[in-house]
């Protein structure tokens, strides 16, 4: 039986009920549109409202028909909106804001617009009864916790909107008031103005005008500074929502950006730096879409606006070099994924296990020793033929090891040499290495494929066919295994020894590199094991605690070349 806690208790045919509060029912995630089989449900609408606050969902006490600690409901956003065919505004940003804010999010288009960088070549409005039926599809089986509207374009659609949203009310109702876009262009002429302000507005929970909107709503009225956006707010407030939000972007001579919240009790005055950029354009739809996910997530007004706002900053301030389209305003790149790919040196993409030949491991302690940096030390073994090179760093600081990384990481680059960070998946992720290497106690393969990415490089350790075999599920690329000799480098590492490795290597599925006690004296005897997955071999001391690390490279790797291997 859930956790939750109750109203009361309710006795109905013989059974007992749990009695929840709206806010516990939405919280455990039962909203009025919740469906289990056997699970009682009434839903109470209070009449002209959007809201579900008279909504009461019931649970059996004591019955297992809903696990609902195992069922979570996915937070979801339904954005009622047009469309840009250049993808920075409109249906496609909210789409991408609520992807990176980790909500779902579904779409009812309202318009299709040609549209670019420059402006709006042109409008063509959805008819209203195309729009209602979307909504009705949408709505009446999809479990829809926010609503969130952008550009409504005719009287008609914003009467359909309110009329459908009568009939199934969800738990909040996010209204960005588009009407002129950034370009100029209007997308919503004066005539919805009187259907906005009497029948979309008193159902919003938050609206979030700019200056320019607020203006128009207002009649006209001048908004020139930060007290003129706080009596428009509460004359915005009069109107009916719950909420308002005056965006201060457009506001002259400010160093800041700066947005009042008002919720009818108090102002809030949201400040950040203004991020000076040209790829603005899709900020407001973006910011809206964003505090409806976070509602849909369950956070109060104010976090989810604090929380938007802070999600579009980052995202303007990480887009500022994009460059996309001629016109003044480009889009940004909501989900913080766009630039490594626009950096001028980047490594092939996909894995290739020949770069697994000659796999240099670096060591803090050896390079200490030898007084060199491990910048230096990445440069000599790449000099020297290493074809894939692994930051072995235990001793370092998390931020020298970011910034040592990011070094190596150029001149790999440089080379198409793969640079993979070993146990560090966080620091992997910070630099946009191109890989990490694990073992058996570090984070789980599996883990780290999901927080890297299809792209990137996983290596695992393994020493038995058990843990290839794991290593395979676990979608690595390839395994480690070792170590093959003794080795002084790493302490209490069980030997498996050539018969080992063979073994290991008989029964993986992915590429392999021998690891532990390698060096030119034996690296031969390795690869003679004759196993065709077997790629090459891994080497630490025999490279990095010697006093000329590209000699020693160079040498085993005519070592290895005279062994031909690689070449299956
Ligand atoms: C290529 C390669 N193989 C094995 C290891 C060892 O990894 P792990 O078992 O996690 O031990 P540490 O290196 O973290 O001490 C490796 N690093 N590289
Ligand atoms: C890091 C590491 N892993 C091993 C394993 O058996 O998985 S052996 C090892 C150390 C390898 O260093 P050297 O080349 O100096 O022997
Ligand atoms: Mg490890």
């Amino acid at each position: 039986m859930a956790s939750a806690t109750f109203l009361s208790t309710l006795s109905l045919a013989n059974k007992n009920y749990l009695l929840l509060t709206p806010t516990h029912a939405y919280a455990k995630g039962y909203t009025n549109n919740f469906r289990v089989s056997n699970l009682p449900s009434i839903v109470v609408r209070k009449e002209g409202s959007v809201r579900s606050q008279g909504f009461v969902a019931m649970q059996e006490k004591g019955g297992s028909t809903l696990s609902d600690d195992s069922r979570t409901k996915t937070p979801h956003v339904l954005t009622v909106a047009g469309s840009d065919s250049g993808a920075g505004a409109g249906i496609q940003a909210d789409l991408k804001a609520c992807a990176a804010r980790r909500v779902y999010c579904s779409t009812v288009i309202t318009a299709l617009t040609a549209q670019n960088t420059v402006g709006v070549q042109g409008v063509s409005n959805v008819p209203e009864d195309f729009v209602a039926q979307q909504l009705k599809s949408v709505l009446s089986d999809m479990q829809v916790d926010v609503v969130k509207t952008g550009m409504l374009p005719s009287v008609g659609i914003v009467k359909t909107l309110c009329k459908t949203l009568r009939e199934f009310p969800v738990h909040a109702l996010v209204v960005d008031p588009v009407m002129v876009s950034t370009s100029g262009d209007v997308l919503a002429g004066p005539s919805i103005l009187s259907t906005f302000l009497e029948e979309l507005l008193p159902m919003a929970d938050i609206i979030t005008p700019n200056l320019k909107e607020a203006s128009a709503l207002l009649n006209g009225m001048q908004l020139e500074t930060v007290d003129d956006m706080r009596s428009a707010a509460r004359l915005l407030h009069n109107m009916g929502p719950k909420n308002v939000l005056v965006k201060g972007g457009d506001l002259p001579d400010s160093s800041d950006a700066v947005d009042i919240l008002y919720n009818g009790h108090n102002f809030y005055e949201l400040r950040s730096p203004r991020i000076r950029t040209r790829n603005t354009h899709g900020t407001g739809c973006s910011l809206a879409s964003s505090i409806a996910a976070e509602v849909a997530k369950g956070y109060p007004m104010l976090s989810a606006v604090k929380v938007a706002k802070r999600f579009v900053e980052t995202a303007l301030d990480y887009s500022k070099e994009i460059d996309i389209g001629n016109g003044p305003q480009g889009p940004f790149d909501h989900l913080l994924r766009l630039k490594s790919h626009s950096q001028a040196c980047h490594r092939q993409q996909t894995f290739d296990p020949s770069d697994l030949f000659l796999y240099a491991v670096t060591d803090s302690r050896m390079n200490k020793r030898w007084g060199r940096s491990i910048i230096d030390a990445v440069k000599a073994a790449i000099d020297g033929g290493a074809t894939i090179i692994q930051l072995r760093e235990k001793d370092a600081e998390t931020k020298d090891f970011m910034e040592s990384a990011k070094a190596c990481l150029r001149i790999c680059h440089l080379h198409g040499v793969p640079l993979l960070i070993n146990d560090r998946v966080d620091v992997a992720i910070a630099c946009d290495a191109d890989g990490v290497h694990v073992g058996q106690s570090d984070m789980p393969a599996r883990v780290a494929r999901t927080l890297l990415g299809p792209e990137k490089i996983i290596g695992v350790s393994c020493k038995t066919p058990e843990q290839a075999e794991q290593a395979w599920v676990d979608g690595a690329d390839y395994i480690g295994c070792g170590g093959v000799y003794p080795t002084n480098t790493k302490e209490n590492n069980i030997t498996v020894g050539l018969n080992g490795l063979k073994t290991v290597c008989m029964a993986s599925k992915l590429p392999v590199v021998a690891i532990g006690g390698i060096g030119v004296s034996n690296a031969r005897a390795v690869m003679e094991i004759c196993a065709s997955n077997l790629k090459g071999v891994a080497v630490v001391s025999a490279l990095f605690d010697r006093e000329c690390v590209q000699t020693e490279t160079r040498k085993l790797h005519e070592v290895l070349l005279g062994s031909n291997i690689g070449s299956t």
